[in-house]
């Protein structure tokens, strides 16, 4: 099978000499269709700047992305906007992207603009808002009248109706409890399992990874310390960081080690 994304040898620089961040060293790894892949990381490792290099919301220093084939390491204008139908971003704050003065439908509608054929729109809105498992009741509500739950599975629902190829949803911040932890991982193994949508979700937490990752990426100040199939990070880790990282999820260890 060939892979749906692949990034070689990227490296991210920020700022100049004595300043300079090397927030992503030559990394490299591959995403096949229809799986889930998870970058995993502590705080500063490089994950975000990983994401918003994929989606070529800033240019690489050096290296090369490619999408389904296609060179997409440069694309500007028209090109670009193609390609971000294809890839669509959730980025994990339901507090903060809401108008609270737009209903649900309103807020979905804009991002429909690009649908020029209204019934179609209405159509896919629906159906997104059935993927992730809500009736078009909701389309009339406001966003206080929602639980952060279900702002998340609208955020979730807004980038399906572009159907995208690729979907990065990225947690980014520990604002997020257990339950929406819980339902976000869900929706996207939903996702995965029902539509074989392709997934890259990043995560501070490793306990995460292994409830929903067919691949696990670990970095560790920019650099890829260790990657492989889930099964195989997680249950036999082979780099001292990995290890340390699954040291500090309880429930992962054997029964015996938890005393
Ligand atoms: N625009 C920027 N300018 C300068 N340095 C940056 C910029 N963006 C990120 N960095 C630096 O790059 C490194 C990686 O940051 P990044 O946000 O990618 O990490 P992260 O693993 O996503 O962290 P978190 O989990 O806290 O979001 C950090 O040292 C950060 O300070």
């Amino acid at each position: 099978m060939s892979a749906l994304f692949t990034v070689d040898d990227v490296c991210k620089t920020f700022g100049r000499g004595n300043n300079a961040v090397q927030a992503v060293k030559n990394v490299s790894f591959e995403i096949q269709p229809g799986t889930v892949t998870t970058l995993v990381g502590e705080s500063g490792s490089g994950k975000s700047t990983m994401a918003r290099l994929m989606l070529r919301l800033m240019n690489v220093s050096s290296g090369t992305l490619t999408f389904d084939g296609r060179d997409i390491t440069n694309t500007r204008g028209r090109e670009r906007a193609d390609y971000w139908r294809n890839v669509q971003a959730v980025f994990q704050d339901p507090f903060s992207a809401y108008n609270q003065f737009f209903t649900v439908r309103t807020m979905l509608n804009r991002s429909l603009k690009l649908v020029k054929d209204a019934a179609v729109g209405r159509k896919r809105m629906e159906e997104s808002l059935a993927h992730v498992g809500m009736d078009s009741q909701v389309l009339n509500r406001y966003a206080h009248e929602l639980s952060g739950g279900q702002r998340q599975r609208i955020m979730i629902a807004r980038a399906l109706m572009m159907q995208p190829r690729l979907l990065i949803a990225d947690e980014a911040t520990s604002m997020l409890d257990a339950s929406l932890r819980v339902n976000l991982l869900n929706v996207l193994a939903d996702l995965r399992q029902e539509l074989g949508m392709t997934v890259f979700f990043i995560t501070h937490d490793i306990g995460q990874a292994c409830y929903i990752a067919d691949q696990v990426l670990v970095m560790e100040h920019g650099v890829l310390v260790e990657h492989g199939p889930a099964e195989q990070v997680i249950f036999n880790p082979q780099h001292e960081y990995t290890q340390r990282l699954l040291s500090d999820v309880p429930r992962l260890q054997p029964t015996d080690q938890l005393g």
